[in-house]
């Protein structure tokens, strides 16, 4: 019984914000099973809250916590063996309404898609690849193929790979697959610097910023240099990226991490970007902000397992969110500058769709570039309903303009086409792209209406 009361006292400390699920876990004795509990009762804990309110187990088994019901009730309804061995009153308790938990399961089952949705996650989790980007300062697709097709087999998509097998990616150039279980860090072209581990959705941000061969560019928001490498890798020796990086530790490793891939022509700037003068940086064409975000889409991290939708840290959410407007507003302050990619790791529109709205609700002479631009056969977009802004010009063009700027955004769910969750929009000067946002809406977006 101890599991179950100890698993209920850190369910209360969660509650509380009192620590996080690892370390509370991993702490407490026979922390792989307290873990594995903890994880699976609140992925769960939808339906079995539901189950245990509309079999009023609590009102009868008054002894009951809310805590150490859902971890009992998790383990009777969904544990293969069941409630763990031992005697104790609550398990008793629990015991005592076996048959009409059961049947309250099965209505939910009925009643709700949960658990269903919840079995797809969970199994796209598991086959979420080990996404690899080959480092063309360093090497070439040719040559890091080869090596790749010596060590494992060629398969079509990632949808099919297994430990001994990887895919090319259709969608990105340069880009691999590898099975989850795949330890690339022990790989000779890892240690030599040949490829770098980075999700596909990371190079999002890159790829539709897409600055030529040259070009001069910042990346505001560096450290640890995954998307910095792969500007360097675009611009080639001719151009230069300007990597910022604020914080003291995390500039050391975008250092090693520059050097490591070869990136001569990136020179790093141990600054805050918010305090940058734009009149030094007056070459700079294209600017990529990735900035800190609240990492919701970050599908191995478990916190959110913690928040329900109710619960989410809106003041944090509101603070991060203020960050990422006033960076976007003063990269639009280079006097050069003609695209600007932003990109979260976060789920939530506040930090996403509410961003970009809030950025062109103050800026007339920036705007979206279209979706032919930012990766038009990728199908997850930004979400309509939440591109709303304050513009007036919103209520007057109304749902075919929220419409035609949420097919702008790119959005990726998490553990879905085997990403993380993310979100990224481009934003382009106005003179130069035809489209603004002052513009009605075009014949296309007639057609959608
Ligand atoms: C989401 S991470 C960037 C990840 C990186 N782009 C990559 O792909 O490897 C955000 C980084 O921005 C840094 N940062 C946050 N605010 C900053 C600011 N005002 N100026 C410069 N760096 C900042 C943080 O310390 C953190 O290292």
């Amino acid at each position: 019984m101890d599991l179950y009361i100890r698993g209920a006292a850190i369910l209360r400390l969660l509650a509380a914000k009192n620590g996080s699920l690892k370390a509370l876990a991993t702490s407490s004795p026979n922390s792989k099973r307290m873990y594995a509990l903890l994880c699976q009762s609140l992925k769960y804990q939808d339906v079995l809250k539901q189950v245990i309110c509309s079999s009023r187990l609590l009102e009868q088994e008054q002894r009951l916590s809310l805590e150490i019901a859902l971890l009992l009730v998790h383990d009777l309804l969904l544990c293969k063996n069941g409630i763990a061995a031992g005697k104790g009153p609550f398990k008793d308790a629990v015991l005592r309404h076996k048959t009409r938990l059961k049947a309250e399961f099965a209505r939910a089952k009925i009643r709700s898609r949960t658990v269903e949705s919840k079995d797809l996650e969970r199994k796209n989790h598991k086959v979420l690849p080990r996404w690899v980007r080959i480092n063309t300062l360093k090497t070439t697709l040719h040559s890091a193929l080869e090596t790749c097709r010596n060590d494992y087999t060629e398969v079509e998509n990632w949808s099919q790979l297994s430990p001994s097998s990887f895919c090319i990616d259709a969608l990105i150039p340069n880009l691999l697959a590898f099975h989850s279980s795949c330890n690339l860090i022990t790989h000779n072209l890892y240690t030599v610097g040949h490829i770098i581990l980075q999700d596909k959705a990371s190079c999002f941000p890159v790829h539709i910023l897409n600055p030529p061969l040259g070009a001069c560019v910042i990346d505001a928001c560096a450290a640890p240099g995954n998307k910095t490498s792969y500007l360097a890798a675009c611009v080639g020796k001719q151009g230069r990226v300007y990597a910022f990086e604020r914080d003291n530790q995390r500039v050391q490793t975008l250092s090693t991490m520059m050097e490591k891939s070869g990136a001569d022509c990136v020179h790093i700037q141990h600054l805050n970007f918010l305090k940058s003068n734009p009149c030094n940086f007056a070459n700079v064409t294209h600017m990529l902000l990735d900035p800190s975000c609240s990492g919701s889409g970050i599908v191995n991290r478990l916190d959110y397992l913690v928040e329900s939708q109710q619960q989410i840290d809106q003041d944090r959410l509101a603070k991060l969110a203020e960050f990422q407007v006033q960076i976007i507003l003063h990269a639009m302050k280079f006097p050069s500058a003609k695209k600007i990619s932003y990109s979260t790791c976060s789920i939530h529109p506040q930090e996403n769709e509410h961003v970009v709205m809030r950025v062109l609700d103050k800026i007339q002479d920036w705007t979206l570039a279209n979706q032919q631009d930012v990766l038009p056969s990728w199908e997850t977009r930004g979400i309509a309903e939440e591109c709303g802004g304050d513009k007036g010009l919103l209520l007057h063009f109304g749902i075919p303009l929220m419409i035609d700027l949420a097919h702008s955004l790119v959005r990726c769910n998490p553990g879905a086409d085997g990403t993380i969750g993310f979100f990224a929009a481009l934003f382009v000067r106005k003179s130069s792209n035809k489209r603004t946002l002052q513009d009605p809406p075009t014949s296309k977006k007639k057609k959608r209406k």
